[in-house]
């Protein structure tokens, strides 16, 4: 398996593969991946200068250690099988797949950077793929989605062509999208993949948007797509375990394996009951902090 596949993703940035000042440089803000988009960030008539501009970039610019995910355009245009060649081409780590509605739409792409790899000469299994999910059929379909390829690492909701496809809007409050959110943090779940949120359009509403921050954190999400550097530091904050989970998950795991040697199945540790459910839990706690830089212990 890529060793990527479960790297650590709290923040997905977009940016427009076409402008220079912005994929320059985008790794100082110190996002876990940037997005370099092909689709719907670049007019119809710039597709070819998009694409050159991604190609050199990929090739020149070292990104430091944040991972480089292509959005190419979607399947039902001219223009994605030419993405794919690019991005491969350039060094992409990963494709992201825009408006994904079957298995199938992953089994084409997955092809086509299958020989992509070959005619460029990359290491087979080095390009992953992540599918976006911008329709009520996408939604319906998301297992199907999340069990089409051992390279796909995850799906991610796009709230602005989903709320289209279902005939309402976004609203800031995160009810429109609240079937979807759920479904599709299940089906990537019941999977074995992550799972990642829209962006929040309004920059100017910070409240709001640590609010969104919040709830997705609490129902699962990995991560979230995010368009400007402004948003990171909120998501990273949220989205990192602190100090006082990291303590109490160290403990919970301790306790656990001296007491199942002791015969023991359920205990309390401070105050709280806890026996063999709450295991995993604690060690995912502290392997994303591990993932994330902030683990001062020794487990
Ligand atoms: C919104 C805005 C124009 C605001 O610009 P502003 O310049 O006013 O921002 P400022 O804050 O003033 O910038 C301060 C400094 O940061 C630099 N900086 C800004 N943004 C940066 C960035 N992204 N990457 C690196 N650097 C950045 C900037 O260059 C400046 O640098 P400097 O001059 O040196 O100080 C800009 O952010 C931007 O273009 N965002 C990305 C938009 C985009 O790609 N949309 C497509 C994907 S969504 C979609 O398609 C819908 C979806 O598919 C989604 C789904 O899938 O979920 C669905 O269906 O819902
Ligand atoms: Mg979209």
């Amino acid at each position: 398996m890529n060793p990527n596949k479960k790297r650590l993703r709290r923040t997905m940035m977009f940016l427009n593969a076409q402008k220079p000042g912005l994929i320059k440089d985008p790794y100082i803000y110190k996002p876990d991946s940037i997005m370099l988009d092909l689709e719907d960030a670049v007019a119809e008539n710039q597709k070819d200068a998009a694409r050159f501009s991604l190609y050199h970039a990929l090739k020149t610019i070292n990104y430091r250690g944040c991972e480089r995910v292509v959005r190419i355009n979607g399947l039902d245009t001219p223009y994605w099988k030419e993405d794919i060649r690019c991005a491969v081409a350039g060094g992409c780590d990963a494709i992201r797949i825009p408006k994904t509605e079957s298995a199938q739409d992953v089994k084409v792409v997955e092809a086509e950077v299958v020989q992509a790899e070959k005619d460029f000469g990359r290491e087979e299994g080095s390009v992953l793929i992540m599918a976006a999910i911008e329709s009520a059929r996408g939604v319906m379909r998301a297992l199907d989605i999340c069990e089409s390829s051992e390279r796909l690492f995850g799906i991610a909701l796009s709230g602005g062509d989903y709320t289209k496809d279902l005939q309402t809007h976004i609203t800031g409050t995160g009810i429109e999208l609240m079937g979807a959110r759920q479904n599709m943090v299940i089906a990537a779940r019941a999977a074995g993949v992550q799972c990642f949120d829209t962006v929040y359009t309004d920059l100017d509403d910070m409240d709001g948007f640590r609010q969104d921050v919040e709830n997705i954190h609490l129902m699962g999400f990995d991560g979230k797509s995010i368009i400007n550097p402004r948003q990171i530091n909120i998501v990273h904050e949220i989205f990192t375990p602190k100090q006082k989970d990291i303590i109490f998950a160290e403990k919970v795991v301790r306790e656990i394996d001296t007491k199942k040697a002791q015969g023991i199945g359920v205990f309390t540790v401070d105050g709280k009951m806890i026996d063999i459910a709450f295991y995993d839990g604690a060690k995912r706690t502290i392997e994303l902090a591990k993932a994330s830089g902030v683990y001062k212990g020794d487990l």
